[in-house]
């Protein structure tokens, strides 16, 4: 590789050594037909010398052969690797590609600006944390600019770089390129980017790409290569709050209980207080160990294995956060999808959700609106096609531990997939939960999640009862609980809810339960309680105040 290609020969230890001290930008290109993406990361390509010396020369003899620079290099070639797209033009699919400097380590993402490749560049840019969004300065902004930006924004990119480019085919005109600055920052005002820097550029002569280029006189930005190398984007996972999702329970002997997985976000310690999000109940870590040898912290994207000091009911799906700062822990996740497959978005129908932390069966119960990707305008529609975008609400079999999307990407994203055919159908981010209110809060002195409590109507799902979910419907008031609640009342056990303040209840209601438990109403001195119970037997009532029901 002609890549510092001295250091290779010379120290290749120092070479990999220094490149594995790079920090790593993932960034996505994004533009319409011919706006100059092939021919822009080409460049940054060859700049960068990662190039192999067999491309180098393929690169030339191709420029000569396909002579759209008049046999001078194409650089668009570089990129335009896949045959059927050389055949046809355009780029079809998603072309991740490596270069690093002296500074940073990049990949990037060429996707296709067509509409019908949105579900490639949903792909492409869910990792990325940069956007370049190239213009044509001869057009200004196109639809297709707006469709990227709203999908940009979408996937949760803050950081935009908005490369106006063939700057050289306009004259170089400041006036041109502050009037589509000035357009862009308008539209874009509204999708909630951190940074918006807009750059004059000619991919093709290599204007403000590496070097400053002496026809913009007038720009004092930084060149494309100077902002991708400086912009702060470090990863911020290690300051979210901590997220473990289980991935398996290591049990090798009695003695040992280990719980495996990577952490999502956060830091831990041994000795911190971490919570299980199904049952709320809490322990404190002590150990966490590792093939080599225990640690004192871990950080996201490290693989652990946490013991506590507990015995507590964990298993694998399960998510250990801290307890100050639990996830959404619901059946019903509100969610973006972007519609991937050919076969419609079947209302009702079973699908495979697969989440961080694991797989469930659900449905999509419905679709509240799906946006005009052109216009950002919502519309009415009862199902989502290819490429489509909306807002869904989902039905899980059993609760799921989430976080909003826009806290963090890898707990807050979803795929839908197909039973039969298992294919991915649905990329889904979680935007809220409708029982978000609700969150199960616990307090560590709650060492008995069965004991029965006092508990007030908003509190009702904020319990180690469980309960993780609570709705009216028509006067009814449905609520969901937790599997190990279903296991217990499986095992002929009952369960009080005693509520207080319930001055807007009937005296007396009877509640449907979907998972075979029936609920009563029943006024108990100042408060009122639920009885649950299976259904088809009876409630026994009056329990005593000191919650003696179970
Ligand atoms: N004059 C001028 N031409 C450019 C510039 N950048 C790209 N071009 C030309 O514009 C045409 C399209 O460039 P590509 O890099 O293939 O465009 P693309 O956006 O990758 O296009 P698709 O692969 O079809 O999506 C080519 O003929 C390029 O040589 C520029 O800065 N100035």
């Amino acid at each position: 590789m002609a890549h510092q290609s001295e250091l290779i020969e010379k120290d290749i230890l120092a070479y990999l050594k220094s490149q594995e001290e790079k920090s790593l930008l993932r960034f996505i290109t994004c533009g319409s037909v011919d706006d100059g993406k092939s021919t822009l990361i080409g460049r940054l390509l060859w700049d960068s010398k990662m190039v192999f010396e067999d491309q180098l020369a393929a690169l030339e003899a191709d420029s000569k052969k396909v002579g759209t620079q008049g046999g001078a290099i194409d650089y668009a070639l570089l990129l335009d690797g896949l045959q059927a797209e050389r055949e046809q033009g355009i780029t079809i699919d998603v072309a991740y590609r490596f270069f690093s400097t002296d500074r940073r380590k990049f990949i990037v993402a060429d996707t296709p600006g067509h509409e019908q490749y949105t579900r490639n560049m949903v792909t492409g840019a869910s990792t990325a944390k940069v956007a370049v969004i190239l213009v044509d300065a001869r057009k200004g902004l196109l639809t297709q600019t707006r469709r990227h930006s709203f999908l940009v924004s979408l996937v949760g990119i803050k950081h935009i770089v908005l490369a106006i480019n063939k700057m050289d085919l306009i004259g170089y005109d400041e006036e041109k390129f502050r009037a589509i600055e000035a357009d862009y920052r308008e539209f874009a005002a509204p999708l909630g980017f951190a940074s918006i820097t807009a750059l004059p550029i000619s991919a093709l002569n290599g204007d403000n790409i590496i070097e400053k280029s002496s026809e913009t006189a007038w720009y004092q930005g930084p060149t494309l290569m100077h902002f991708l190398e400086t912009v702060q984007v470090e990863d911020d996972r290690d300051q979210q709050p901590f997220r473990l999702p289980v991935q398996w329970v290591n049990r090798p002997n009695l003695d040992f209980r280990g719980f495996c997985g990577t952490v999502a976000s956060g830091t831990v310690r041994p000795g911190d207080e971490i919570r299980v999000a199904s049952s709320g109940q809490t322990s404190k870590v002590a150990r966490i160990v590792t093939f080599n040898g225990d640690l004192n912290e871990a950080v996201a994207g490290q693989a652990v294995t946490l013991t506590l000091e507990d015995e507590i009911d964990i298993s694998r799906g399960d998510m250990l956060t801290r307890p100050e700062a639990p996830p959404l822990y619901t059946r019903h996740p509100e969610a973006h999808l972007v519609w991937m497959h050919d076969e419609p978005l079947q209302p009702g129908q079973l699908y495979l959700v697969k989440t961080a932390t694991g797989v469930t069966p659900g449905r999509v119960t419905a679709v509240q609106y799906a946006v005009d990707v052109n216009t950002l305008e919502q519309k009415q529609v009862s199902t989502l096609g290819l490429n489509e975008i909306g807002l869904a609400r989902i039905e899980l079999d059993r609760p799921v531990s989430f976080d909003p999307y826009g806290a963090n990407r890898d707990t807050g994203s979803f795929i839908l997939i197909d039973r039969f055919t298992n294919a991915t159908v649905a990329a889904g981010m979680v935007l809220s939960a409708p029982d978000e209110s609700q969150r199960a809060h616990l307090s560590a002195s709650d060492s008995n999640p069965w004991a029965p409590r006092h508990i007030t109507l908003d509190a009702v799902a904020a319990t180690n009862l469980n309960v993780v979910d609570l709705t009216e419907e028509k006067g009814l008031f449905i609520l969901d609980l937790a599997q190990s609640i279903h296991d217990y009342l499986g095992k002929g056990n009952r369960i009080l809810i005693r509520l207080r303040d319930l001055s807007q209840l009937e005296p007396v209601a009877q509640l449907a339960y979907e998972h075979e438990l029936a609920f009563e109403f029943d006024r108990n001195g100042d408060g009122v309680s639920i009885l649950l119970f299976k259904r088809g037997t009876s409630p026994v009532k009056g329990y005593g105040d000191d919650g003696t029901g179970i």
